[in-house]
């Protein structure tokens, strides 16, 4: 067992405390408390938006270089403390030390990549139609954003909304999920260390009554979601109401097609590291298998044999291959999805029973589920846990038309030898992004990132994509 934290807002670059009624624990050992948290509400949020409002034009106004010396110092100081940082996200998310520990230097990297966009924020020279104007676009700082983040990449997430938000110009109020409180706080430290001036990025911990209090305040010019469908619908609607922009990054169900010309052992090692890796939680997993008949029995054969190879453990231990789910009621959720995926006609191939450890925590046996029937419920629905299910199919065309047929499309994998069939997947699959030969999850972080119907809403995410949602163009027309 470790320390317990107590933790704060952070409003107009103080730390604000409260009563400390809220408390993140550690999902690999729920006997250790990683942290003790105030519960925010609409009055904690009215304050930031206040300090976020009055920090803007000071920062609209601040020279790029001061800008990117503020991102390119967190980002550094980020690298320097990754082992202790990345081992905090593992204590509070319960993804392995390693995943820890590279996310929070990928986050340190998207600090950096933002830094340098703020030195590069575009304008164009255009011709008029008219003889002797001349025509400017500018991108301008929109004013304050609410970013309201998800536990499951807990201080990646923040990073790539707040990076590009500061970077261009805005000031920023932010909701960490409630199971990883901790780790976004250590983010937001490190940015005011870096010398962020006050008020710039302000951070409430709360539940959801925060998200609903950023979304519904007036002086919210723009909100980033990332979480549940039906949350963020809600956000959506909320936003849309007074006007304020919204960007949501939400659910997938991802397929990986598997083409009977793959390599056998590739294909399961990507199958293996999409599907069960980070506990299966992400955005991005790979939970739909679609394999050709050719293939289909080896495929299931091999993943399975690695699927219970699989190491589960405390995710601090340096011998757990997968950790556990973030909360009771995600592993909760898992087993759900393996009950109706049987009483749906599924096989179990491997896994399915509930874990039983040597200490308390919400682990998970990770789960295959074979026989699948492609509008069954664990084929349509989210499960965001270590459950992946195959779908058997006899061509391509077919596995095109599967890996199509869900409301979501996130990412989307084909594994192949046949340059045809990847070429047509890269066009036809509905998905804001595809992988060919490579897992659905695990992306770079300089290049857009986002989905198409129910996955994403708004314009895409991170790298220069990000400039689009974080600026509005300004159109100057003048005569000499
Ligand atoms: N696309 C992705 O990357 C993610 C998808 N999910 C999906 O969501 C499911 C449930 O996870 P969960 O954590 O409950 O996701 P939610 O959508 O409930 O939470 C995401 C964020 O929104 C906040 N929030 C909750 N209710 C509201 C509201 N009414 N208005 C504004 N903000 C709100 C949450 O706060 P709080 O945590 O305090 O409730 C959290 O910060 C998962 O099983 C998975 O399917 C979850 C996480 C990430
Ligand atoms: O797969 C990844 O690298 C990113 C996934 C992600 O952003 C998510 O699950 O929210």
């Amino acid at each position: 067992m470790t320390d317990t934290l107590e933790l704060s807002h952070w409003i107009g670059g103080e730390k604000v405390g409260g009563d400390l009624s809220g408390e993140s624990l550690n999902p690999s050992d729920t006997r250790d408390v990683v942290a003790r948290t105030p519960k925010g509400g609409a009055a904690e949020v009215d304050q930031a938006v206040q300090a976020a409002r009055a920090a803007f034009p000071g920062w609209a106004d601040a020279s790029p270089e001061v800008r990117f010396d503020v991102l390119d110092r967190a980002g550094s100081l980020l690298m320097e403390r990754a082992p202790q940082i990345g081992r905090l996200l593992s204590r509070e998310e319960g993804k392995t030390l390693p995943e820890g520990i590279g996310e929070t230097m990928r986050a340190a990297r998207v600090l950096k990549y933002f830094a340098g966009e703020a030195l590069r924020v575009h304008g164009q020279n255009l011709a008029s139609t008219r003889p002797g104007v001349e025509i400017q676009t500018y991108r301008q700082p929109v004013g304050v954003f609410g970013l309201i983040t998800p536990w499951n990449f807990p201080i990646a997430i923040p990073a790539w909304k707040i990076a590009p938000a500061i970077a261009f110009g805005n000031t920023v109020v932010i909701k960490p999920a409630g199971p990883t409180p901790a780790t976004a706080e250590a983010l937001i430290a490190i940015l005011h260390e870096a010398g962020l001036p006050k008020g710039v990025v302000n951070l409430v911990i709360g539940d959801g009554d925060v998200g609903r209090a950023i979304v519904a305040h007036p002086g919210v010019d723009g909100i980033s979601f990332t979480g549940s469908q039906g949350v963020g619908a809600g956000v959506a609607e909320g936003a849309m109401k007074r006007q304020a922009r919204v960007q949501l990054e939400m659910g997938g169900k991802n397929p990986l097609i598997v083409l009977d010309d793959a390599n056998l052992e590739r294909a399961v090692n990507i199958a293996l590291d999409g599907s069960f890796f980070a506990t299966g939680q992400r955005c991005t997993a790979s939970s739909r298998l679609i394999v050709q008949d050719g293939i289909h029995d080896r495929f299931v054969a091999l993943l399975a044999e690695k699927v219970a190879a699989l190491r589960v453990g405390d995710a601090l231990d340096p011998n757990t291959q997968m950790g556990p789910a973030v909360t009771e009621a995600q592993r909760d959720v898992s087993y759900n999805y393996i009950d109706i995926a049987k009483d749906g006609g599924g096989r179990i191939v491997t896994g399915g029973e509930r874990l039983k450890f040597d200490k308390p925590g919400w682990y998970v046996q990770p789960t295959l589920i074979a026989d699948t029937l492609p509008d069954a419920r664990i084929n349509t629905e989210e499960v965001f846990g270590p459950v992946a299910s195959t779908i058997r199919v006899a061509s391509y065309e077919e596995a095109l038309a599967v890996a199509n047929g869900v409301e979501f499309g996130l990412s989307a994998g084909i594994v192949t030898q046949s340059l045809k069939y990847a070429r047509d997947f890269q066009r036809n699959a509905k998905a804001g992004m595809t992988m060919v030969n490579l897992a659905t999850a695990g992306v770079d972080y300089h290049v857009p990132f986002g989905g198409t119907k129910k996955s994403s809403y708004g314009p895409r995410e991170q790298g220069f994509a990000a400039v689009e949602f974080y600026t509005q163009i300004k159109t100057s027309y003048s005569a000499s």
